[in-house]
């Protein structure tokens, strides 16, 4: 995550004393990310994360998202468990934010995903999907379609000027995806963001995602469009059809696609390749500047918009 919000020594002693996690011995802001700010603290008990809830996360969703950790947890996903304070909630108020701890996960996210990422990543989805089915909270996916218009709307006058046609190309992209976009898929519980830097390895075994800052109910197989682009794709944008095998099979070892599912793949990747360019485009020409915030490029997924554009056949992603 980022650092949007800063805070003193006096503040996060006083939150502290709402928790049972020990003495604060050290505490850091974290630069990776882009949503929210957060910070490692050690105490006398070990490591936990500190999250100070930023723009695009609703107070009102925080019991959604760590009631699904708790949720998940406790079906054997790995992921990290919001710390309970002495009044037995799960959020504060720090800095004028929400703010929340939770246990710090051991791992390191893959830099450069491997077919065998790929796999796992894949079977750690479907069976969060299946552990989902109970869960008795809902929430709407705010970045869906009319999400992703807003977004759009603001953006869209100076899109030319981050790539040129891309105003002409985005407006196709919506009317085709007004027209076309599946509504009668299974649905459940999704993460909605799960990109490398949201998985952790231990070597190749897979200990854990976080941020599920996303999460919400949608088409679970949007959700695994999401992961065919966020850890298929080789750093010079071309799609590696191997990752894009072992992603759907792992998947499918755990969760079978109905034929619905996989047809509408392809206009899945698209919609979804249009949600995080336009989170991106959005951040790039709004978003705050400052030395522990990191932008993404909108250019990765402008690139990926197109190879979706340009496919015939579900098999040029690797189903068998
Ligand atoms: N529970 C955890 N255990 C260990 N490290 C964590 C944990 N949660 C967050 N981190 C650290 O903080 C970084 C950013 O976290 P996170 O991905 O949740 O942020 P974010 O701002 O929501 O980012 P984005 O949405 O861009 O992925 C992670 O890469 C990791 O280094
Ligand atoms: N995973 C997102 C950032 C958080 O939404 C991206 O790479 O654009």
């Amino acid at each position: 995550m980022a650092v949007y919000t800063d805070i003193t020594e006096g503040d996060l002693g006083a939150f502290l004393r709402n928790y049972s996690i020990g003495e604060l011995l050290s505490y850091k802001g974290i630069a990776e990310g882009t949503e929210n700010s957060n910070f490692l603290l050690h105490t006398s008990t070990g490591p936990f994360i500190l999250t100070l809830y930023e723009k695009r996360v609703e107070e009102a969703d925080l019991p959604f998202f760590l009631g699904l950790m708790d949720h998940l947890a406790a079906r054997g996903i790995s992921c990290p468990l919001p710390v309970h304070r002495h009044d037995g909630g799960t959020i504060g108020t720090l800095a004028g934010r929400p703010a929340a701890i939770i246990t710090f996960l051991e791992g390191m996210w893959p830099r450069r995903p491997t077919v065998v990422h790929c796999r796992e990543v894949g079977k750690v989805l479907a069976a969060m999907h299946l552990a989902g089915a109970d869960f008795a909270m809902t929430r709407k996916n705010a970045l869906a379609v009319e999400g992703w218009q807003e977004l759009w709307a603001a953006s869209r006058e100076r899109a030319d000027e981050v790539a040129a046609g891309l105003t002409q190309e985005v407006d196709a992209d919506f009317a085709l995806l007004e027209k076309e976009w599946p509504d009668h898929l299974p649905k459940g519980i999704i993460h909605a963001d799960l990109f490398p830097d949201n998985v952790f390895f231990l070597g190749s075994e897979l200990s854990g995602l976080i941020d599920f800052y996303f999460a919400c109910n949608d088409l679970l197989a949007y959700d695994l469009a999401t992961c065919l682009n966020a850890w298929c794709f080789e750093k010079d944008m071309s799609f590696n059809i191997t990752k894009g095998a072992a992603l759907l099979s792992g998947y499918q070892s755990v969760r079978v696609l109905s034929d619905a599912e996989k047809a509408a793949l392809p206009v899945l990747a698209r919609g979804s390749a249009l949600r995080f360019m336009l989170t991106r485009l959005y951040d790039w020409l709004h978003g705050p500047d400052g030395d522990l915030v990191v932008k993404r490029d909108p250019a990765e997924y402008i690139r990926k918009l197109r190879f979706h554009r340009s496919i015939s056949s579900v098999q040029e992603y690797g189903l068998s």
